[in-house]
């Protein structure tokens, strides 16, 4: 018997439906709330879900989102929209959902696709299969969502990826992370492409053999061949010279290559990964990028955002950084108060991830006994007006408070002292909305 939960505030149409399940040999296990549903889903047991997207303590896309977020293995899940919000509808199939129905909902139709979706799913793997705590890339849901992209990813090792995001959020870790998964016995080749010396790069990517060239004593490899069976990583590729782009798209293309000064063809086995922090778009429109290569290496994207963007990653890298530093250094173990975490959260970051570690790592060597010196290379803060600086720290405090109540209002507006009311006006002032809770 197929174990069906769904979650539905309605009373007649959740009765409704249980029946209607039932009847048609469903196991059904309902839930009246987001949060209700939330912890059925994430016990194993259950093999579809039925979701409605109007939920009154939760949205159906905070749910789903977070339990993404909680890497729970996605169940096959069927939303229920009103209203026609396709909008919404769009964006959870793009999550992963696996289709929608509309209200005022057809029972059959909806039997219908839970027969088909009990017939193709996979039998379920346990939910609390988490990654290692070393392996995890942060826990904003920003990130929890790519982890669950890589995995999906690792799964099609031909396909080229594309890995986008402003310098120092993490490409390379992010590009790592899904060869780890992927082939992790297999070589993993990074090269920069915005380093090389243009005369270089096509001997460096495609090696050569010998005599192919005054110096070239002996064949060498590229780098597509000393990778292998596993990930080259390009980085920046909107540096690569246009020539050299009309070559690059060919052995994406055939899968093959001839080395410099030769004629056979050699296979490729290796997983095309590029980055770029520039506008690819952008680089096409001035001519700088060929078009055709641009739509061949971003098959699959990966848009890292900005740490600001995502600041419930800030105090858990701090943390990681403190104690990679404190284990290397074993003189040197600091810990944050709670004033280094505010000042932390309070950075705009424009350095992303590398700009943090660096901070923590020069608050760690300058530090005493267990504290850090992290606000001594605050110039900026003292240069400010005293109602900029009563501003930033409101706003840090807001922040800190909605971090470590997980964005619930309630639970959020209690712990600083002040209504929902004034906390949502405050968050809108300071940037820190965040539209998918209600609780
Ligand atoms: N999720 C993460 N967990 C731990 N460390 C991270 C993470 N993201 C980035 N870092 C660290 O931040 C630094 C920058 O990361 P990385 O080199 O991957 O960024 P990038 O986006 O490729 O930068 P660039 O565009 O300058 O090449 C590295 O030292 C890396 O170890």
């Amino acid at each position: 018997m197929t174990r069906v939960c769904l979650i539905e505030d309605d009373a007649i149409m959740g009765e409704a439906l249980v029946e209607r399940l039932t009847l048609e040999g469903f196991a059904v296990d309902w839930r009246r709330t987001g949060r209700a549903g939330l912890a059925a889903l994430r016990e194993t047991g259950v093999e579809l879900a039925v979701i409605d997207v109007n939920l009154p303590d939760l949205s159906g896309i905070a749910l789903f989102e977070r339990l993404i977020a909680s890497r729970v293995d996605l169940l096959p899940t069927l939303f229920i929209t009103g209203y026609g919000t396709i909008e919404d509808a769009v964006r959870l199939l793009k999550l992963g959902a696996a289709d929608y129905l509309t209200k005022p909902l057809d029972p059959g139709a909806l039997i219908d696709k839970l027969r088909a979706l009990a017939a193709t799913s996979a039998p379920r793997r346990d939910v609390r299969q988490e990654v290692s705590e070393h392996e995890r890339l942060g826990i904003s849901p920003a990130m929890c969502r790519i982890e669950a992209e890589l995995d999906r990813l690792a799964r099609h090792p031909q396909t080229p990826v594309l890995i986008s995001g402003e310098s120092g959020v993490g490409k390379e870790v992010v590009a790592r992370a899904l060869h780890r998964r992927q082939c992790p016995q297999a070589p993993f080749v990074a090269v920069n492409c915005a380093a090389l010396p243009e005369t270089l790069i096509e001997a460096e990517l495609f090696g050569h053999e010998r005599g192919a060239f005054t110096g070239a004593e002996r064949r060498r490899p590229g780098v597509f061949e000393q990778a292998g069976a596993g990930v080259l990583f390009l980085d920046e590729i909107g540096d690569m010279p246009l020539a050299l782009q009309s070559r690059l798209l060919r052995v994406v293309q055939s899968r093959q290559l001839t080395r410099i000064g030769g004629v056979e063809p050699v296979e490729v086995g290796a997983r095309l990964v590029c980055a770029t922090h520039r506008d690819l778009a952008a680089l096409v429109r001035a001519g700088h990028f060929r078009e055709d290569l641009y739509y061949r290496v971003r098959v699959l994207e990966i848009a890292i955002p900005p740490l600001r963007e995502r600041p419930e990653d800030i105090l858990w890298l701090a943390e990681r950084f403190l104690a990679e530093h404190g284990a290397r250094f074993p003189d040197e173990r600091r810990r944050l108060e709670a004033a280094d975490r505010q000042w932390l959260l309070n950075q705009p970051w424009p350095g992303n991830v590398r700009e943090l570690q660096h901070t923590l790592e020069r608050a760690c060597i300058l530090g005493q006994g267990e504290r850090l010196r992290l606000r001594s290379t605050d110039t900026a803060l003292a240069e400010t007006s005293l109602r900029q600086q009563t501003e930033a720290g409101e706003r840090a405090t807001i922040l800190a408070a909605l971090v470590e109540q997980d964005y619930r209002m309630t639970q959020t507006a209690a712990r600083l002292g002040i209504s929902r009311k004034t906390l949502w006006q405050k968050m809108k002032r300071y940037g820190l909305s965040r539209t998918e809770d209600a609780g």
